[in-house]
């Protein structure tokens, strides 16, 4: 059994409790009284490099990051950065995080917020939905395709802007396939927990140009921004740096000048 296994399973039985709990009616019902959610593509396909900054207490790998006492405060300190999304990771098991985390976030900033889960029912985007998120992230090593086709379908349908994460090059040709628009390759293999920075330079250039590609994960500082620039990433998403750093603010900015720098070309 893969790490990713393993957390899918432990995702299914607390999706299963929640959903004995509150019925995809009452779900609907809460998601439609929500403001209409934020297209974050105009400002992916802009200039310079975007940065999707993280909320995250603790990773598999690693353990415990950060305390992490107000997520709403960390993401303004994101967003007062330059941040352009925030990513609120909410699996609770592995990454100690929920939807009050999403909800507390949304109620702070004006960037597009990401729900970071595993999803693996059309429920959690409802449910990713009526916290108020913008952007729902699909992990296609944890879906079959034709499941991967509905989400992504089911995603839009909501008004949520999925963001295919993809780690090899038959995941990308299942994601291009299955008509993604926006491309996370994540530099950590969710199945070992192993990150290699050179994943998204081999995956990239297999990702069609007209889409948005965003480099995930093992991003240290101004340098990988850099370099996974020239390499093709229009976004990168940034975790541990910046929850681990000492002022998140400044080292968001430090990241975003960087994406801003002339020396790198920009495609679109
Ligand atoms: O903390 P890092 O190395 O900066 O990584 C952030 C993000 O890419 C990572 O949290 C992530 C990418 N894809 C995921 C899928 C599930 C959980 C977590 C992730």
């Amino acid at each position: 059994m893969t790490v990713l296994d393993d957390i899918l399973a432990g995702v299914r039985e607390d999706l299963a409790e929640r959903q004995a709990q509150v019925s995809l009616d009452d779900l609907k019902l809460e998601a439609q009284r929500k403001p209409d959610a934020k297209d974050p593509m105009p400002v992916f396909r802009g200039d310079g490099i975007a940065v999707i900054a993280e909320v995250k207490r603790s990773s598999p790998s690693k353990g415990e990051l950060a305390e992490i006492t107000d997520p709403a405060a960390l993401s303004g300190e994101y967003e007062a950065g330059g941040a352009s999304a925030i990513s609120v990771l909410t699996e609770q098991r592995r990454f100690n995080g929920s939807l009050d985390d999403l909800r507390a976030v949304r109620g702070r900033v004006d960037v597009p917020v990401l729900c970071k889960d595993f999803i693996v029912s059309s429920y959690q985007l409802w449910e990713a939905r009526a916290a108020g998120a913008d952007m729902a992230l699909l992990i296609v090593a944890a879906l079959e395709q034709e499941a991967l086709v509905s989400l992504i379908e089911r995603a839009h349908s909501i008004g949520l802007c999925p963001l295919v994460e993809v780690h090899d090059e038959e995941e990308t040709r299942r994601a291009v396939d299955a008509g993604a628009q926006l491309i996370g390759v994540n530099n950590r293999n969710l199945k070992t927990l192993e990150v290699d920075r050179s994943t998204f330079a081999r995956i990239a250039p297999t990702i069609p140009s007209n889409l948005v590609r965003v480099a995930e994960s093992g991003v240290r500082g101004p340098h990988d921004v850099i370099e996974f620039a020239r390499a093709g990433a229009d976004v990168v998403l940034v975790g541990e740096t910046l929850v681990t750093g000492r002022d998140p603010r400044a080292s968001v900015a430090d990241l975003v000048a960087a994406g801003s720098h002339p020396a790198i070309q920009q495609r679109h």
